[in-house]
């Protein structure tokens, strides 16, 4: 490995870990706490789901996590390499080799065949890909018969899956996925959510999802809450239902969520119970 880890965390069953995870974007008066004082350990081979309303830090959680964004306090690990402090080469390096990322929009080179945008990071890297393993994502995603097609001749859940192909054909420690379905048909993001929980279950990856959706967030393992920058809540073995009514619950009843967490649960009969 070429990113010098400075810290070693203690579990090695944790992908990624934040502890006092600070970001305040601006100063003085405008000053905006996006994240405050986040505390997170994301499992290793797990499906965790990131939900919370809109502004409520999803999307800077995940880029602090990943390394995009720096952080105002606090501490990042991914796997036993603390990332807050590193330089912006070495954490480049490190998203490179150890981080898959998926987007709403894709981000698939319009000029590359599906197979050059799925090795694309490894061939900007100078790795070659573990022809085994590729193999095993491309069978594993159905783009078989889609390698030499270009983006625009690809459905958007073709589009989808190859961008989930690309983040997977280096192996890498942890996939973020920023909203994936949410630029397609109910169809075709059922087919990559299954994408992703299959590269969980048979492929052995790290998958966080940021989503607004209820039947999307039912794919993982966990759910994590997001409220004003804290994760106030959290849900094991997800339903859609369950998820829907946590949401409500937060949106109707308290808009702007306790400092404890006041409800635990699974099923919407769960938080009924608890409303009464
Ligand atoms: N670059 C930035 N400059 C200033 N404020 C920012 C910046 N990025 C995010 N914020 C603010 O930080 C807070 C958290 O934003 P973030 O994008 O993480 O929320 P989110 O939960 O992902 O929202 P959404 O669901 O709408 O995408 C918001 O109040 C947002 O306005």
């Amino acid at each position: 490995m070429t990113t010098p880890a400075a810290h070693e965390t203690p579990d090695g069953e944790v992908a990624a870990r934040a502890r006092g995870l600070t970001k305040a974007y601006g100063s003085g008066e405008t000053a905006v706490l996006a994240l405050d004082a986040v505390d997170v350990d994301i499992a290793r081979g797990r499906f965790t789901a990131v939900m919370g309303p809109s502004g409520s830090g999803k999307s800077t959680l995940m880029h602090c996590l990943a390394g995009l964004d720096t952080v105002s306090a606090g501490q990042v690990w991914l796997g036993g390499t603390e990332i807050t402090g590193l330089k912006e080469r070495e954490l480049t390096r490190l998203r490179r080799d150890r981080i898959g990322f998926v987007f709403q929009s894709f981000n698939l080179i319009p000029t590359l065949t599906a197979a050059e945008n799925i090795t694309l990071p490894m061939d900007i890297a100078g790795r070659k890909p573990d022809a085994l393993w590729l193999d095993r994502v491309v069978d594993t995603l159905g783009l078989r018969n889609r390698l030499n097609h270009r983006p625009a001749q690809l459905s958007g859940g073709q589009q989808q899956r190859v961008a989930c192909a690309r983040a997977l054909a280096s192996r890498p420690e942890l996939i973020f996925a920023d909203e994936p379905t949410g630029n397609l048909d109910s169809g075709a993001g059922l087919e990559v959510l299954g994408f992703l929980r299959g590269a969980v279950d048979d492929l052995g990856q790290t998958v966080v999802m940021v989503t607004h959706d209820p039947g999307a967030a039912a794919h993982s393992d966990l759910v994590l809450y997001l409220a004003d920058g804290r994760i106030v809540d959290e849900m094991e073995q997800p339903t859609a239902d369950a998820v829907l009514a946590r949401m409500h619950l937060f949106t109707r009843a308290n808009p702007r969520p306790p400092d404890v967490v006041v409800v635990r649960g699974r099923t919407a009969d769960d938080v009924v119970a608890q409303e009464d």
